[in-house]
């Protein structure tokens, strides 16, 4: 192979990644970029001449970066299940091959999604604030949630994730699960999920889960028309990308109680301001994105993506190509 430049645009990318990618050629040069949001003119200036990127950072993969990397590009790897930062059809038009990291952060998501839930409906925002705040009262209705027992819960995506939260929610005593999304999936059989239209989801569930990718279609689907239709105490979760709520929308069902709670790991800006109204929702439970964030799925992602470059490079089909 001859040499190489590989950018990697990450934050403490993980030395497994490192190790695979030296592993494949040791004459790969590799660049490291630290991921802040003030890296992008960093980016533009380092990113001429490479030869393939990682590219794990919440700036768009553009035409325009793509251009200033020149037409020796050959391969983009993200260190992320979804690809909503990176303009497919613009890589795909160009040629140059492009993959993720999908499915092996299933269960650190799903684990995530379980905690929002049981957290944004057993009032854990609002619990930790008064007793912090020396605020902890007794009584019998003092800081009341909802049961999971008995339930409806509605994921809207059917994924690996989706089917991960399931197969978790079972040991809960879940009563029904239903699902949409573009197709039937052949999974929901044996998970006992039923498909149905998106709007009779969200009118019957007590717990709608949002573990679908952020495209154009998906955009905004929780909004002011969409949150009406949910029940009063019910609870929200969003686990997929901010973008796929109205934030506005949901700031005003909460504020005004036309839903029980929201549990969030994922919200537009990220991060989020720490005076962005949403924190001030004591029944708005957030989490800083920590869906894959954990040892074990971080470095399995960081040897996937490296594994996706270095096969490129060879001019093999990636470990997960995205198209
Ligand atoms: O949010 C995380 C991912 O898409 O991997």
């Amino acid at each position: 192979m001859s040499l190489k430049k590989v950018l990697i645009v990450n934050k403490s990318y993980p030395v497994v990644g490192f190790g695979v990618l030296l592993s494949g050629s040791k004459q790969n040069i590799l660049q490291y970029l630290d991921y802040e949001p003030e890296s992008l003119p960093e980016i533009k200036k380092n990113i001429e001449g490479c030869d393939a990127l990682i590219w794990n950072t919440k700036h768009q993969l553009t035409p325009e970066i793509l251009d200033l990397a020149g037409p020796q590009l050959k391969a983009v790897s993200s260190m992320s299940s979804g690809l909503d930062h990176i303009r497919v059809e613009e890589l795909k038009k160009r040629g140059i091959a492009l993959g993720n990291c999908p499915h092996v952060l299933d269960n650190a998501v799903a684990d995530i999604a379980v905690g929002l839930l049981i957290g944004a409906a057993r009032k854990f925002k609002a619990g930790i604030r008064e007793l912090e705040s020396g605020q902890w009262k007794y009584g019998v209705q003092w800081s009341t949630g909802l049961d999971i027992a008995g339930s409806t819960v509605g994921i809207i995506g059917l994924g690996g994730i989706g089917q991960a939260i399931v197969r978790r929610l079972k040991g809960f005593d879940v009563a029904r699960f239903l699902y949409s999304g573009r197709s039937d999936k052949p999974q929901a059989k044996a998970l006992g999920a039923e498909r149905v239209p998106l709007e009779h989801l969200l009118k019957e569930s007590n717990y709608v889960v949002l573990a679908c990718p952020l495209t154009n279609e998906t955009q905004n689907l929780i909004n002011a028309d969409t949150l009406k239709l949910m029940k009063k105490n019910s609870v929200l979760v969003n686990i997929g990308r901010g973008g796929l709520i109205d934030q506005n929308a949901l700031y005003d069902a909460l504020k005004g109680n036309h839903i029980f709670a929201a549990g969030l790991d994922v919200v537009t800006p990220e991060p989020l301001p720490k005076d962005h109204p949403l924190i001030s929702l004591p029944n708005c439970f957030i989490l800083p994105h920590l869906g894959s964030a954990t040892i074990e799925t971080r470095n399995a992602m960081a040897s996937i993506a490296a594994n996706n470059i270095l096969l490129a490079l060879e001019g093999k089909s990636m470990l997960f190509p995205a198209y």
